[in-house]
Parts: C-alpha cells; structure tokens; sequence
C-alpha cells in the first residue's frame, strides 16, 4: 500500500468532486466513430451490458530507452468521472449513425455513464515499462469501449513528453534549473498546455507558459527577446533615470551615469585587446531601461550583438550599478553561437569582475542556455566542459522530435470472466490475457528488479518468499527472485460501484516528487543513454500457462499440402 495514499469512502459519486478534464475538447465526442458504431452494435445485440476488462499498455519504450514516465491519468479520471453525454451530442451521433439506428440506442446513450464502471491504474509519475498495464477498465463493455480512444489520447503524448523531460533532466544532471520555453513551437493550443504540465512531472522547473502557469500552478520564468534589445536605439530614450536603493534608503538620481561610469571602470581593466573597447550603445540602452523596470531580477539576452565583445560588458555594467545599490543581477541567456565556449568565457569574465572590483558572489552570476537544445546538446556541452547553470529548452523538447508517439494501446483482456486473447504474427502484438494484477519486485540493493503480472485470484507475492518469474512468450527466460519489497502497482482510481475504497488524485506537485524518486531509484544501467539495460517484464508461472494454453486453443492450426 502507498505510504500516503489518501483513500477516499466511496458510496456517493466522486463526479461531483471532481473537475472536469482540463481541455473542454474532451468529452464523449473525443472519440472515433468506430466506438459509436460498436457501441450500437453491442447494444442492438444485448451485448452492451456484458462485462469486459481492457488493458492500456505500451509496448515499447520510447527515445531508445528503456523507462517511460506514466502521465495523463488525472485528466483520464476526471473524464470518467464527468463522462455524460448532452442532448446536441446524442442529436450529434444520431446524424452520423445510419439512419436505421433505433430510437432505443439514443435513449441508452442520454442514461449512459460511467457509475458501473472501475479503473485502476498505477499511479501518475511512476516510472513504467513495457506490457505492464498502466490502466486496468472494467465495465459494460459498450461504455469502456467508448473510453478506450480518449483515454490513449490523454495518456499517450502526456507519458511521452514526460519521458522525454526526464530523459533532458538525466542529462542535464540534478543542479540544473531546467525551464520549459516549447509553447511557440508546440503542437497547438493543447499541445503546449500538455507539454507545459508533464514537463514539470518529468522533472523541469519551470515553465515559459503563463496560461499553464495559471491553470497548474507550475513556476513561471523568462527572460528577454532580442527584440527587446533592438528595439532601443539611443540613451536619451530613458526618461525616468532615476532608482531607488534595495532597501529604500537613497534614490539614485541618475542610473544611466552610474552604469556608464561602471563600464568604463570595466572597460579600463577588462579588455581592449580584441575590440576598440566600445560595446553597442542600443544594447547597453535595452539592458539599462530593463534593469530600472526589474531592478530586483535584472536579465539579460546578451548575444543580439556580440556576446564577449558587447552583451557580457554590458551586463556587467548593469550588474554593478545595480550592486551599488544593494540588488544582485539575475545573470544572463545565451541563445546562440558555441555555448560551451561562450558560457566558459562569460564565467571567466564575472571571476575577474568580481576579483577586480570585490564583489562577492559575482562570478556565479547565473548563465542560461538556449537554441534548440536537446538531449545530445546537453550531452556534448557536458562533455566539452561549460558554464551553464539554467537551461531554456523548446522545440526538441515539447515536439519530442525525437519520436513522435508513444503507442499505448487498449486491448480487451476478458469478457463476462472469460479472458481473451489477441493474437498476431508479430509476438510483441500478442495481448497478455486475463484480469491481471501486477506487483513490482525490489532485490537487496533497493533496486526494483522486475515486474510480474499474475492472474486476479493468485497469491500476492510475499518478501522473502521465492517466485518464478517467467518471460510472457520466451520459454527459456525465467529467473527466480526473493523480494525484498513489493509493490502492489495498480491501486483503485474509480471504483464504479464495486464499494472499494478510491484513492485520491494527488496534487501536481506530489507526482512530480514521485516521478523524480522513483527515476532515482532506478539501477543506473537502465537509464544510461548508451545501450542501457532493459528491464524484466514477466509473469507468474500460472499465468504464462494459462496464456499458452488459450493462445493454443484459439490459434487454429494449418494443414500442409
Ligand atoms: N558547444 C556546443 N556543442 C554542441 N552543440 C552546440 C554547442 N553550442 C551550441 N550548440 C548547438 O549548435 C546549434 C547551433 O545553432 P546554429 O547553427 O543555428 O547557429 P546559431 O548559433 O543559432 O546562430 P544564429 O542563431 O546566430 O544563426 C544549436 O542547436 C545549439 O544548441
Ligand atoms: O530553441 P528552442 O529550444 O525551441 O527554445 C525556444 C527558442 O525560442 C526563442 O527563439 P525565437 O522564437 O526568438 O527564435 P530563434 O531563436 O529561432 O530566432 C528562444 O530564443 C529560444 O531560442
Ligand atoms: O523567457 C525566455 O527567455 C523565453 C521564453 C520563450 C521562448 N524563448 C525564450
Ligand atoms: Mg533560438
């Protein structure tokens, strides 16, 4: 059991407590009509209250690896939770059905929700593998089957970019601030808005995104554009020079002289060797007006003009006058040209500011990174050595450019208690049969070591106790294992009206946390980028027979001529 989930008494229904999914889009239209028309079928047939378990699993991991990050459970449950078709909607479906369709299905669509039926699932933010059912749907089998395309499209791109933020936190290293700047570059509205919350879970800081800012609570960071700085063209554009210390004691009357005399200070003892000593006039403009706005949080882009030349002497005459005055600058964004050279040199030229002019802490003046960064960036800067403190990481980030889906399917695993079996040239395609459970095995180390799904009715396992665990298809690949801890994976989000206890949603903040503790749980030689070790998916000696013996008994067998 989860040390802090929180069970909630079930009896009354959960939709009044909770929200509507965050996109208005997801409602029961949200769907292909292939549901609508199975739905009517299972219904014209008296089949639609026939009890069907489906599983949501992947079978891949994404990116090369070998871990994915289970996101997008939050929305799905609030969907199940307000699932309620409108009359325009039922008008809606009536239209596209053929004409032949029979009042009574309209009829059975306005009453239809989700009060008979239960999903567990493991819980958002964990770190998951393939086959593995992420969701367990149990219900009438016309209604799951409507949930079964919302429920993959909620789930599907949020797991991915998730694992795709956690793949750039790997990299990036645990000190790094990572922020989130992908909305311009997203997919859309929702793309964005999605990419902004499972970044976060993945493992970011923050995001560029105020809409998601606003609606997740997530942290909002920014800079500056280069607009910003170009858009300056002279110094007689600052009318109001004047600024008051940090602690209100004085007024500077004129913050434009102050930077000035700071950087010819500079300009005396820091360089001349490679330039005439002159910076750009519009540049020191910009960053002055944006440091009397935000004297508290002075950034700067410094790369709209030479960044060692012109944008670093700058800042740092910024940087000073704004010292003089009791504030520390926010540091600086690089967003192009080498950024490991170009973050070395900026740190170098801080240390000798603040040696020069003694001003403690000077040289760990914050440095942020963009331009199209991703995870083979961060990984060559690593290597090469650099500077960085804060990474700004966009398209490659929020696109997952890398891999374009995830793949989570939804398979009908048994029907009124009979399992089923799907079957496929392809043995990665066969569906795992059965109302399953899953556990999650620890060895000495503390490391998980395999995940085992058995059948609903077998013994839990127990620590200490030795169980087979079994490839699903592989005869040959078994391996004993003595737990040391289990995880009981799937726990009870909606409990329809089986009375059983539903655990709360968690905050998003808590999922985060669960995310980031369990990557950092894993042995490392899972998540390492180069070949890493793919992780034991099995099942229990009694499950593997039973799947051989059904996909026996319904393959049929072929005659040689
Ligand atoms: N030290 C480095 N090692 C590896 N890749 C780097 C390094 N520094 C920057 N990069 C990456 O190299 C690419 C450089 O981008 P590009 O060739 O478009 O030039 P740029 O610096 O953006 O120039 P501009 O924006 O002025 O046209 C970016 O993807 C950036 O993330
Ligand atoms: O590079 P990404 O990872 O997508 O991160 C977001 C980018 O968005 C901004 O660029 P902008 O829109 O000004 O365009 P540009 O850098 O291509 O000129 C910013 O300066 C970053 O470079
Ligand atoms: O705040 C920034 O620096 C920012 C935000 C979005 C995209 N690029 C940069
Ligand atoms: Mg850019």
């Amino acid at each position: 059991m989860e040390a802090n989930a929180n069970h909630l008494p079930n009896g009354e229904a959960a939709a009044a407590v909770l929200d509507s999914p965050t996109n208005p889009m997801v409602t029961p239209l949200l769907t292909d009509l292939y549901q609508y028309t199975m739905a009517y079928a299972y219904w014209k047939g008296g089949k639609h209250n026939d009890r069907a378990v489906f599983d949501l699993y992947f079978r891949r991991n994404p990116f090369g690896g070998e871990y994915t990050i289970f996101a997008g459970l939050e929305e799905c449950i609030k969907f199940i939770a307000n699932f309620k078709m409108n009359e325009g909607e039922i008008s809606f479906i009536r239209q596209s059905l053929s004409g032949s369709c029979e009042d009574g299905f309209f009829d059975y669509l306005r009453e239809l929700d989700c009060s008979e039926v239960e999903a567990y699932a493991i819980p958002e933010g964990s770190v998951v593998f393939p086959k593995v059912p992420l969701m367990r749907i149990e219900g009438p089998v016309a209604v799951v089957q409507l949930l079964e395309t919302p429920l993959l499209n909620l789930v599907n791109f949020a797991s991915l970019v998730a694992t795709n933020a956690a793949r750039h936190r790997f990299v990036a290293g645990k000190s790094k601030m990572l922020l989130e700047f992908g909305l311009r570059r997203a997919q859309g509205p929702d793309g964005a808005i999605t990419a902004s919350k499972y970044c976060y879970i993945g493992g970011f800081d923050a995001t560029s995104n105020v809409a998601a800012g606003r609606l997740f609570g997530i942290p909002l960071r920014g800079t500056h554009s280069h607009a910003f700085v170009s858009s300056f063209m002279s110094p007689d554009e600052i009318i109001e020079k004047s600024l008051k210390s940090a602690d209100g004691s004085t007024i500077c009357e004129d913050f434009v002289s102050l930077v000035q005399t700071w950087l010819n200070k500079i300009k005396a003892v820091q360089w001349s060797k490679s330039s005439n000593g002159d910076t750009n006039h519009s540049e020191l403009t910009a960053f002055t007006s944006y440091a009397l706005a935000f004297p508290d949080n002075f950034l700067a882009l410094v790369d709209t003009y030479d960044v060692m030349r012109s944008g670093i002497p700058n800042f740092c005459a910024v940087a000073l006058a704004l010292n003089d005055l009791g504030y520390k600058a926010g540091g600086i964004r690089l967003d192009s040209g080498d950024l490991a050279y170009l973050s070395s040199e900026a740190r170098k030229f801080f240390q000798s500011i603040e040696k020069e002019f003694c001003i403690p802490g000077f040289g760990k003046t914050n440095i942020t990174a963009s331009n199209d960064l991703n995870e083979e960036t961060l990984d060559a800067l690593n290597k090469q050595g650099h500077e960085v403190d804060s990474y700004g990481i966009g398209t490659y980030l929020v696109t997952c450019y890398s891999q374009a889906a995830l793949g989570c399917v939804f398979k009908l695993v048994e029907i009124n208690g009979e399992p089923r079996i799907k079957l496929s040239e392809d043995v990665s395609k066969v569906s795992i049969p059965c109302k399953k459970r899953s556990y999650r095995l620890y060895g000495k180390e503390g490391y998980p070591l395999v995940d085992i799904m058995t059948r609903e009715n077998e013994p839990i396992p127990k620590v200490g106790e030795r169980i087979l665990c079994r490839h699903p298809f592989n005869e040959s690949k078994r391996a004993f294992v003595v737990p040391q801890k289990v995880d009981d994976l799937l726990k009870c989000y909606w409990p329809g009206t089986s009375g059983k206890p539903r655990v709360e949603l968690p905050s998003l903040n808590e999922t985060r946390e669960r995310c980031i503790n369990q990557l950092e749980q894993m042995r490392p030689d899972h998540m390492r980028r180069l070949n890493p070790t793919p992780y034991k998916v099995s099942v229990s000696a009694k499950l593997y027979d039973f799947i051989h013996f059904l996909w026996l008994n319904e393959a049929p067998v072929g005659e040689l001529q």
